[in-house]
């Protein structure tokens, strides 16, 4: 049985296919609860074995994963872009950024420090010295999604390896070929065997042993608020770490750079076809400032060449099912019977599904409350900064907004009253770069990501105090 490239055994596999076309275009293995116990039970005893394994060899190991995914990076792209529903251009941006994300871990692992703690600070304690430093917490259990197949997996097991922990990823179902790859890439790279694992097959089967195995001290899961809040319930007295879901605003006021402001939505609602956590979902323009912004949107939007993920040319390729595309065509119909105008889009051929734009979407309507994770953004316009704010706070998600305009207490006031995890001025909530704290606020997770936070999840403090 062909897996990425090499020949292995496998009781049973499960078929790998670009959604584009339904093409087959791999087996992998379709695990078993037993074989997850084996890889659980293989990185602890992996983990216990490499204790000792000093900084300098884990940045070694890092950086050697970083080399072969450079002399491999188009094969990483075009599977991100086959398994997957990126483009091939969004696909080679995932590669760059998977390599940076193991980058950055590779320098963080330099730089993991405890500090000295005065405890002559309290009287009785004159003759005491000490410190902490930060341990890894042993083994981590990754579940990821489909979006970022290579990038959301390289941001837990980059920090793993960093601190030397072990990590076990249990990748999306339907888009495991690049977990693997990377995989290949950290055993190219000379990592100690068992230390990294990739467990290829259904999360409703896999993830109750892996979240709940007593071995795994951290569960990171990215994913949908349904399996998250199972995850949750599952994992019990652990460390837990939690990237959810989203429904980004974006605001426009009418200080603001206009066309700067349509161009940057239409790029946040549409890239990656709206599966995108941070992607904008909702646009609340200033009144004045509302005719010619929706214009401007509509026509760039229609401009978009939606077709072939793996022609460069392409802007839009398909969602990641024609199953997911039905269900965003099923919304935008509700919203519309509901009285929602619908000023561009709304057609569906198979997997893909037209980038849309919605007006006057009543409040009630399905598609402004849960996140759409499709090419699908909602425009309205509003009176002030202020009813913008509410509006933007007013859905169970809280990930990144995004807020244009040239006025700094505008600005300010959005920071300080938006109630979610980053606030980008002057660009979409689509903006992150992994080094930057990410995550969010209600339903949309818990704990942060970026390659720094990852490590601070990943590992515990331990104080020393030497009485002299
Ligand atoms: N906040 C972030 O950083 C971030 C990043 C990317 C995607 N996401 C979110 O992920 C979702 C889209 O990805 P998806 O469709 O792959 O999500 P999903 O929740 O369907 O699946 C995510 C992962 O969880 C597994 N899974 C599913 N049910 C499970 C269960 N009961 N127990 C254990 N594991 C289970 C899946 O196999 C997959 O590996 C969106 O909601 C998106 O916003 C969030
Ligand atoms: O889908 C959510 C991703 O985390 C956003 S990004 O690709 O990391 O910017």
């Amino acid at each position: 049985m062909l897996l990425a490239g090499k020949w292995v055994n496998a009781s049973q596999t499960f078929g790998v296919y670009d959604p584009q076309d339904n093409r087959l275009i791999a087996h992998v293995p379709l695990s078993t609860k037993e074989d997850m116990k084996k890889a659980i039970d293989e990185a602890e005893k992996a983990f216990k074995k490499n204790k000792d394994w000093p900084t300098h060899e884990r940045i070694n190991v890092l950086k050697k994963a970083v080399e072969y995914m450079k002399e491999n990076q188009e094969l990483y792209a075009q599977t991100i872009a086959t398994e997957g529903s990126k483009t091939i251009t969004e696909a080679r941006g995932e590669v760059k950024r998977a390599m940076q994300t193991l980058e950055i871990s590779a320098e963080e692992a330099r730089r993991l420090k405890g500090e000295t703690i005065n405890f002559d600070q309290n009287e009785g304690s004159e003759n005491r010295v000490g410190y902490y430093y930060r341990f890894p917490i042993g083994v981590i259990g990754a579940i990821t999604p489909f979006n970022d197949p290579l990038n959301l997996v390289a941001h837990k097991v980059g920090p793993a390896i960093a601190v030397g922990n072990a990590i076990v990823v249990k990748p999306a179902s339907v888009t495991p070929l690049s977990a693997l790859l990377l995989a290949d890439a950290f055993e190219a790279a000379g990592l100690p065997e068992g230390l990294l694992s990739v467990i290829t097959g259904s999360g409703r089967e896999l993830g109750e042993t892996l979240v709940t195995h007593p071995a795994i001290k951290m569960v990171s899961f990215t994913g949908g608020l349904d399996a998250g809040k199972t995850v949750a319930e599952q994992a019990g007295i652990k460390h837990i770490g939690m990237e959810l879901g989203s429904n980004s605003p974006a605001i426009v006021l009418n200080d603001c750079d206009l066309d700067e402001a349509v161009t940057s939505s239409v790029g946040g609602a549409f890239g990656a076809v709206g599966q995108n956590c941070i992607g904008v979902q909702r646009i609340y323009v200033q009144n004045d400032v509302y005719e010619d912004f929706t214009k401007k949107m509509v026509m760039q939007t229609k401009a978009l060449k939606v077709g072939d993920k793996l022609l460069e040319e392409t802007d839009v390729g398909p969602l990641i099912t024609e199953k997911e595309a039905m269900r965003v065509e099923k919304w935008v119909k509700e919203a519309v019977e509901e009285g929602a105008e619908l000023l561009t889009g709304g057609s569906r051929d198979g997997a893909f599904y037209e980038p849309t734009i919605l007006a006057n979407v009543p409040d009630q309507a399905t598609i402004i409350k849960e996140e759409i994770f499709g090419p699908v953004v909602l425009v309205f316009p509003v009176d002030s900064l202020e009813e913008a704010v509410e509006k933007s706070n007013d859905v169970n998600y809280g990930l990144q907004a995004g807020i244009f305009t040239k006025n700094l207490d505008h600005a300010f006031y959005a920071i300080h009253n938006l109630h979610c995890g980053g606030v980008m001025v002057n660009d979409t909530s689509d903006y992150r770069i992994d080094e930057m704290p990410f995550g969010g606020v209600k339903n949309s997770g818990l704990g942060r990501e970026g390659v720094k936070f990852s490590i601070e999840s990943m590992t515990e403090p331990k104080v020393v105090s030497i009485k002299l």
